[in-house]
């Protein structure tokens, strides 16, 4: 928790200050066969922390598409700060543990139906995954192996790099507006910082999807691999962001990110009674409705 504080508000904590000490290339003790894993894992989350490397790889668990229900997101922020205070880990590897899915975004079901307090306390765990990933001092990477609509691409926007399978049949994007929904800002800040002010503009209105050599041409994603060397490719890309001295790392990614988390953390209740007013809308509740109804038809 400490860690994150630093984005969050911007101060130095003790860990950020020896990371100086810590500067050493992470993938020697890896290379030298001293390698020493620990497993842990939540009902959806499963990681494996390999202390050699300070490499952890968190995969979601939550079959049948990683939907990202209040269950998981609360797991997810756990582990995450979990890591975060762990010295032996000092980068990430997220991922999905499910053929072809990485995340099909927030679980719409958590959004219908529900009582107002359910749809604050679910929006509060959203705002908190989101501060907490893209708040992280820990090099953050996202190894994308399968299609990763709205939160699923969120989620990726705020690792530090974007590894994607080249896999014709996979997307990526924020595709809220086609589901009847608004992105928040925070969702908009956030991938403008990746792809600049117009593209997020065309990009949102439309709910667009990318395919994947779409999504490398206008930057959404840093490299296309075949599925295959997802992994490995995550593995060598973490060990290049590690080896650069932690604590300049960490202050500059706290620089290019803070006003962003500023200004949620500045708005947060405000965001939550937003959130609420609009799910619960008829208007809203129904065109989600006709959104699920459709994707259950597509298999018919
Ligand atoms: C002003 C601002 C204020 C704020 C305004 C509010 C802002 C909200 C921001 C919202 C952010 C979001 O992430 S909204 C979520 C957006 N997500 C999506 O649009 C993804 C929808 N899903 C898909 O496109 C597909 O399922 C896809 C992921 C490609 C996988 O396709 P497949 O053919 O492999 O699998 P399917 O058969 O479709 O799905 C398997 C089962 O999972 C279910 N399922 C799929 N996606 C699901 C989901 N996101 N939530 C729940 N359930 C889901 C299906 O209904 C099926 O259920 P069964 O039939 O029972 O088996």
């Amino acid at each position: 928790m400490a860690a994150l504080t630093l984005l969050r508000r911007g101060s130095a904590p003790a860990r950020l200050l020896s990371g100086t000490l810590n500067a050493r290339n992470p993938c020697i003790g890896a290379t030298q066969g001293c390698h020493l894993r620990r497993h842990f894992s939540n009902n959806k989350i499963l990681v494996e922390l390999d202390e050699a490397s300070g490499v952890a790889i968190m995969k979601l668990n939550n079959p049948p598409v990683n939907s990202l229900s209040l269950e998981l997101l609360t797991e997810f922020c756990i582990t995450i700060e979990k890591l975060e205070m762990d010295r032996s880990c000092r980068g990430v590897i997220l991922t999905s543990a499910a053929p072809k899915i990485f995340s099909a975004g927030l679980d719409i079901t958590e959004m219908c139906g529900k009582s107002a307090e359910h749809y604050a306390a679910f929006w509060r765990a959203v705002q908190e995954l989101w501060l907490t990933l893209y708040g992280s001092n820990m090099v953050t990477i996202a190894a994308i192996n399968g299609t990763s609509p709205a939160a699923g691409c969120l989620m990726a926007m705020c690792c530090d790099f974007r590894i994607m399978a080249d896999n014709p049949k996979y997307t990526i994007g924020l595709n809220e507006t086609q589901l009847g929904i608004v992105a928040p800002f925070w969702f908009k800040d956030t991938m403008t910082n990746i792809l600049g002010h117009r593209l997020t503009e065309q990009s949102l209105q439309l709910g667009q999807m990318y395919t994947t050599p779409e999504a490398l041409k206008i930057g959404l994603v840093d490299q296309l691999v075949p599925e295959d060397k997802v992994q490995s490719t995550a593995a060598a890309v973490i060990c290049n962001w590690l080896a650069v001295p932690a604590h300049a790392r960490q202050i500059t990614k706290s620089m290019m990110r803070k006003q962003n988390i500023e200004r949620l953390v500045n708005h947060r209740e405000a965001d939550i009674d937003n959130f609420v007013n609009f799910i619960g809308k008829d208007s809203i509740q129904k065109s989600l409705q006709v959104y699920m109804d459709r994707l259950k038809q597509r298999k018919q």
